[in-house]
């Protein structure tokens, strides 16, 4: 149809007559009928609504999005439109004569060619008053597995990991994932640091605690390994998804003040439990010449998560304002008064000895030495009145061999970030730099040989040097209030479950 004829349809009296019935207040006046009615220049409906669009001096536009609501009346219909642009969504209102020539349904994909117009309801500044809508993409209500004006839970709709994304919720979750990796990579910009790519293939197993994914194997005459070794002798030598991106981090910190990496990450734990994945993201950083040692780490971290959240509410507080209102009202208090707290700071001596006054509270009764679990971690942050809180030097032998060790020989200046709700946010530590203490340790460890290159960074131009890592998922289900891991990600794959 051109324009004329549409134009036309548009402005038929009965039509006309329907339409200011509702008394929208135009916006813009018709230019010229002589010109082109429909821009051809699409907005999206984050532009519309915020004004932006770049053809803000006309009444005509055209957009593209999906129905995410549908309401019919006698004479008018209300389509509710998004476009990922933004979460909220637009209302564009019709006749009911435009509507039946398209009969678009809920979950379609649209092309909506009408004029702005200011809205009289009172929920939204702007509407969209179509002149034509058509389907670009039809779809089957009978079976979509989303039904209109029906919640469906978050379980749900993670069966549909494929279909998941057009929900409301994990729409404004992506979004949102999105803000904060950029406020992230902000942070780091604005201070200094110089982003790296770190392998994910990697003959290290840098924490050591053996959960690691095999990719390549040594060869062996053992036929049942051949089998499951797919990739055996592809590298020749053990290989491994990465565990953590801190070693080759700290091998760039050689010649960079400040670096970071932020990319997946891979743990075969075997775990289905709401904060655990076995692929997620980490931000790691290694800064040298940290001459204030821990304290100076952990006044990093702090501005890390004040300037990073704060970055989310000046510049996403329409899809903050969606999670927000989600939340409970404590919670929600709870994260604003964090941008102005300095966190809590304890010993991990003196965390143990706390905890071990309530020890009967426990499921794992704890003493020192011992790692902290789930429920310690909680405890202590609710303890502490639910303020992000820093534990401080752990005991040596809970610890990987890369951290350094205290003067008292027993523990060393490694540190966690506890935070509400999830525990451990962040670990980080002094790096050991001492060249005798690190190889006596790799030597304890049997893992000399394998680090040669990593005691190459200590003898050749080394620095007092720390760095951490942040557990990126869990930063979302602590900022936005999601209770399992799995909803923070676009794919989650976890302990029996690798699935799109
Ligand atoms: N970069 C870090 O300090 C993170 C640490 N290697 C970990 O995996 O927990």
């Amino acid at each position: 149809m051109t324009s004329w004829s549409v134009l036309r349809g548009f402005l038929h009296p009965h039509r006309l007559k329907n339409l200011s019935s509702r008394k929208p207040n135009y916006l813009f006046t018709w230019n010229s009928l002589s010109r082109r009615v429909f821009s051809t220049h699409r907005s999206s409906i984050q532009e519309i609504l915020q004004n932006t669009a770049s053809n803000q001096n006309s009444p005509n536009v055209t957009l593209t999005g999906w129905i995410r609501s549908l309401r019919k009346h006698k004479n008018f219909v209300f389509l509710q439109l998004s476009d990922g642009s933004i979460s909220n969504h637009i209302q564009v209102v019709c006749n009911a004569h435009v509507y039946d020539d398209c009969e678009a349904k809920y979950g379609s994909s649209v092309l909506v060619e009408g004029k702005l117009i200011s809205s009289p309801s009172s929920n939204h500044a702007v509407e969209v008053e179509a002149g034509k809508i058509h389907v670009l993409g039809d779809c089957d209500p009978h079976l979509y597995p989303f039904k209109a004006r029906r919640k469906h839970t978050l379980d749900y709709v993670r069966d549909y990991l494929h279909l998941r994304p057009r929900t409301n919720y994990f729409s404004a979750v992506l979004r949102m994932r999105n803000a904060l990796s950029m406020a992230v990579h902000d942070y780091f910009q604005n201070n200094g640091y110089c982003f790296i790519h770190t392998p994910i293939l990697t003959p290290s197993d840098c924490e050591g605690a053996g959960e690691v994914f095999l990719v390549d194997s040594v060869a062996s005459n053992n036929q049942s390994k051949l089998e499951t070794v797919k990739n055996k002798n592809f590298f020749n030598q053990n290989t491994y998804l990465t565990v953590s991106g801190q070693l080759h981090l700290e091998a760039i910190c050689g010649s960079f003040r400040r670096c970071y990496s932020f990319g997946p990450t891979y743990r075969a734990e075997k775990s289905t439990g709401k904060l655990h994945l076995a692929e997620f993201y980490m931000v790691e950083a290694e800064i040298a010449f940290l001459d204030n040692g821990l304290d100076g780490l952990m006044t990093i971290l702090q501005s890390l998560i004040k300037s990073t959240f704060k970055q989310l509410q000046d510049k996403h507080i329409t899809d903050m304002n969606f999670f927000f209102n989600q939340m409970p009202e404590k919670y929600r208090e709870m994260l604003e008064n964090m941008k102005d707290l300095d966190f809590q700071k304890i010993s991990y001596t003196d965390a143990i000895n706390l905890l071990m006054k309530y020890n009967e509270k426990f499921i794992f009764p704890i003493r020192w030495g011992d790692d902290l679990k789930k429920e310690h971690e909680k405890f202590l942050v609710s303890y502490l009145e639910n303020t992000p809180v820093f534990v401080f030097g752990f005991p040596l032998e809970i610890k990987p061999f890369y951290a350094r060790v205290n003067d008292d020989g027993q523990t060393v200046a490694a540190v966690d970030l506890l935070v509400p709700e999830i525990g451990e946010l962040i670990g980080g530590s002094m790096r050991e730099e001492r060249l005798p203490i690190l190889e006596k340790r790799l030597k304890e460890l049997s893992l000399d040989k394998q680090y040669s290159w990593y005691l190459d960074l200590r003898r050749f131009g080394n620095t007092k040097h720390g760095g951490f890592g942040l557990g990126f998922e869990r930063y979302m289900q602590y900022l936005f209030n999601i209770s399992s891991i799995k909803d923070t990600i676009p794919f989650p794959r976890y302990y029996g479950s690798c699935k799109v």
